[in-house]
């Protein structure tokens, strides 16, 4: 009998967002199947292009006459199943974005990229296959093989279990290596040595001096080398001629976790509160109820553990558990506490992996080696069977939104994927989105609160607020005389502090004090940063990049200064004010390297510094019992963007960061200093009181007609030429305003606040509605058309739900 698959071509366009179909030739017929991908003839050129399978049929299509064939397989298993291909369907529909799209989203990227297949052997081979297939090797390039041996022979090998592919990514070295430094002569001879070494060259006697304390048989890395005992790249180099030491190159593994040891922990006793939301938890996984529940818990109140055991739970009853977190790689501790508690049933899956980390990790995934999977926003497609949990940890993170095609919220996946698994969902934050928290009023969701600290006496810290008006008058640097009383009173005692820099919406420029010029980017209508580590000005939107100038440009003068209060300034004043205090400055610019964020996080930890300096990076998640102080400089610069989200935005954020202190058993302060003492957002950090925010905040977005009582969609279009943008987006917006009803509102048109980035200008409008019947259509319609505009320039977006709306 004939077969005919139906597949989905990697075309995104309207016209190729449903399946094609193709026959599938005989060699072919007993090993396909539904979710792998192929390649096939396209077009009327016949282009060869890739496709996944969604389908496989044996009626015939109507008109098999013009039927092409399937060429090629290329994949030998399914690398989607059939929940995430209906998952890739929905999403397409609700996201308003191509189905190809979202079936290579859900993949991870080293098998979206350029690479390299081979095949490896799984288990025994007759022994002429073996040898014809694999001529004594252990594996074999798949191109190599396919010279030897036919392709349908090597499909039945895999589905005998027999092989399996492996993907290498290209352009990417094979092996990782570093360099490591070995002492080369005895601590008598480098005594010797040093007796020599001129009075003047410091890094010389520095380096001598260290190798002398190092032990004979050990290693230390070039990079810790150089960086924890500030050695220059020529010092190491010139010590490894006069033969002092050896540099040598290490392999290193890939595994991120590989070198460090996880002890087993044991569950704690969960008190009440944690109790009972355990309890409901479970019963909903007993009772297989896709529960979408709300963790309401404040800072510290012991979230994580009630995810822990929920998690025990379902491993227990043999299923699978998915725990999403915002930008895991800047959460270490909470990988340390997953991988103490399940160990290797651990995959962890996060942008700061490399692309070859993350395949491994989505293999152990795949091959049902890891059922647990911890990870951040993409990680909610990870391909596991029969889940019986997951988890949106900090729920209210916009980063859970993918912020390019296609725009999908993890948080709704998540909800979809329990839906589908008839399992519970946990949403898990101290301050939730109001949207999460008004379906929970509504009994949508269901609410389970956390409303004291675990540890035994744990409270909730007291809270100072500074008004800035009045410091600033009595002090010339960025500390009130309150927050450098605390500071020094905490320090005394040995404890130590957590200073937060809100760093959104402004940042470090430089300015002509003649002219009052500031540096623009060209492509951009935003002003360039300066960053001090690599001496250049960069453009926080397109990446361009130039040198700082010694002179403004605009009228020559050389009164060119430095303004704004970035990190490394704070950090001077602060080492002024306090000479004795050890600090950790910790934002993108000192936790550039791979690695880096974690060293100085457990830097602080081990108490190796006073005070951890930092951005909004040392705001979530960390668990210290010894910071009794935590001090936000600026809580203001997110209160005054143009957006209805920023007071919930920096309510959300001041509470986070307030919970950092008092964790252990010592009481914490909070100060925050501000120019707006007396705005809710900030009053009501004072008792993180939530459930007073939640009142407030809905009743203005009630008032003002925004989300939850809304729902948005946002259209923007763009265009190098700023007429033809702003033009195609008044087309549209009349557009939509005839072919919507009366229960909808098109606001605008407007150019975005930043109105040109990366040379292309962007307009927007936002639908506003509650129900509208003919939404759907009118943006699939939008869809189509925008497609014809493609070839001219102009792009279309369409954002269900934006979070941003500057
Ligand atoms: N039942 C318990 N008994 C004693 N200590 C507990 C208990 N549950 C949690 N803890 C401890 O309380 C501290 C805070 O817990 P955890 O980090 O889970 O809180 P959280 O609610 O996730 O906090 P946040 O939202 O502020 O990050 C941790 O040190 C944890 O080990
Ligand atoms: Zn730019």
């Amino acid at each position: 009998m004939d077969k005919f698959a139906e597949i989905i071509v990697d075309v995104p366009a309207m016209q190729t967002n449903q399946p094609f179909t193709y026959l599938i030739p005989e060699e072919f017929r007993q090993v396909v199947s539904v979710g792998m991908r192929v390649e096939v003839p396209f077009g009327n050129g016949n282009r060869h292009i890739q496709g996944f399978i969604t389908n496989i049929v044996t009626e015939a299509p109507r008109v098999t006459d013009s039927l092409k064939a399937i060429t090629n397989i290329l994949d030998l298993k399914p690398v989607l199943n059939e929940e995430l291909l209906l998952l890739a369907d929905e999403m397409a529909q609700k996201t308003y974005s191509f189905k190809i799209t979202c079936l290579q989203t859900m993949l991870p990227s080293v098998m979206r990229s350029s690479y390299k297949k081979w095949i490896v052997k799984t288990a025994e081979i007759e022994p002429d296959i073996d040898e014809q297939l694999f001529k004594g090797l252990a594996e074999i390039e798949w191109d190599e093989a396919l010279e030897s041996i036919p392709l349908s022979k090597l499909l039945s090998l895999r589905a005998e279990e027999k092989i399996d592919l492996r993907y290498e990514v290209l352009t990417k070295n094979k092996i990782k290596t570093k360099k490591v430094i070995k002492k080369k002569m005895t601590t008598m001879e480098l005594r010797e040595v040093a007796k020599s070494i001129r009075a003047n060259a410091k890094q010389q006697q520095k380096l001598c001096a260290f190798l002398m304390e190092f032990a004979e048989d050990s290693e230390i890395s070039l990079l810790e080398l150089m960086q924890e005992h500030d050695l220059s790249r020529a010092a190491i180099t010139s010590a490894e001629k006069a033969g002092w030491l050896s540099i040598e190159e290490r392999e290193v593994y890939r595994d991120p976790y590989a070198f460090q040891s996880f002890k087993q922990d044991t569950p704690l006793d969960l008190n009440d509160e944690q109790d009972k939301a355990l309890a409901e938890v479970i019963k909903a996984q007993d009772e297989n109820a896709a529960t979408t529940f709300l963790l309401e818990g404040v800072t510290g109140s012991g979230k994580t553990e009630v995810y822990l055991q929920a998690i025990s739970h379902v491993l227990n009853k043999g299923k699978t558990a998915i725990m999403l977190v915002p930008e895991i790689s800047l959460t270490p501790q909470t990988v340390t506490r997953f991988k103490k508690r399940f160990g290797a049933d651990v995959a962890v899956l996060h942008s700061g992996l490399s692309e070859g980390e993350r395949y491994d990790e989505w293999r152990k995934i795949e091959r049902n080696e890891a059922r647990v999977v911890v990870g951040a926003r993409s990680a909610v497609f990870a391909p596991l069977e029969n889940i019986g949990l997951l988890i949106v940890d900090e729920e209210h993170e916009s980063s859970y939104k993918q912020d390019e095609t296609p725009r999908y919220h993890a948080r709704d996946v998540a909800i979809w994927r329990s839906q589908y698994h008839h399992c519970p969902v946990i949403l898990g934050s101290a301050t939730p989105s109001l949207e999460s928290r008004a379906r929970a009023q509504k009994n949508v969701y269901q609410l389970l609160p956390l409303t004291k600290r675990a540890v035994a006496d744990a409270v909730l810290p007291k809270v100072e607020i500074v008004d800035m008006r009045k410091a600033i008058a009595q002090t010339k640097n960025s500390f009130s005389t309150e927050l450098i009383q605390k500071l020094t009173e905490r320090l005394a005692l040995g404890e130590q502090a957590v200073l937060m820099l809100n760093r959104r919406g402004f940042s470090s420029f430089i300015m002509c004090r003649d002219c009052g010029f500031v540096l623009p980017c060209p492509n951009c209508d935003i002003s360039l940063t300066l960053h001090m580590d690599t001496k250049t000005m960069k453009c926080h939107y397109c990446g361009h990049e130039e040198r700082i100038p010694y002179q403004c440009p605009s009228c020559h003068s050389d009164k060119i200064r430095y303004y704004g209060t970035g990190t490394q300034k704070v950090e001077t004043e602060l080492q002024e004010l306090l000479p004795d205090a050890r600090i950790i400055r910790m934002d993108v610019d000192t936790t550039r390297k791979k690695g880096s964020h974690q060293a100085l996080l457990r830097r602080f930890e081990n108490h190796e510094a006073d005070i951890l300096l930092g951005t909004q990076m040392i705001a979530k998640g960390l668990d210290f019992p010894n910071v009794t102080l935590v001090g936000v400089l600026n809580a203001d610069t997110a209160l005054n963007l143009p957006d209805f989200r920023s007071s919930e935005r920096t309510f959300q954020l001041l509470t986070q960061v307030s919970g950092r202190s008092g964790r252990g058993d010592k009481p914490g302060e909070v100060v925050i200093q501000t120019f707006n003492p007396d705005h809710y957002a900030i009053q009501l950090v004072q008792d993180q009181d939530y459930e007073t925010f939640y009142r407030k905040e809905m009743s203005l977005r009630h008032l003002s007609g925004y989300p939850p009582y809304y729902f948005t969609v946002q259209v923007v279009a763009s265009h190098e030429d700023e007429y033809l943008a702003a033009k195609k987006i008044y087309q549209i917006a009349e557009k939509l305003k005839t072919s919507l009803s009366e229960q909808a509102v098109v606001l605008g048109p407007t150019p975005k606040s930043i109105a040109r980035v990366n040379k292309r200008y962007f307009y927007q409008i936002v639908i506003k509605y509650r129900q509208e019947p003919n939404l759907e259509q009118a943006l699939n319609d939008l869809m189509v058309a925008s497609q014809a505009e493609i070839q001219k320039g102009m792009r279309i977006v369409i954002d269900v739900e934006p979070q941003n709306f500057i």
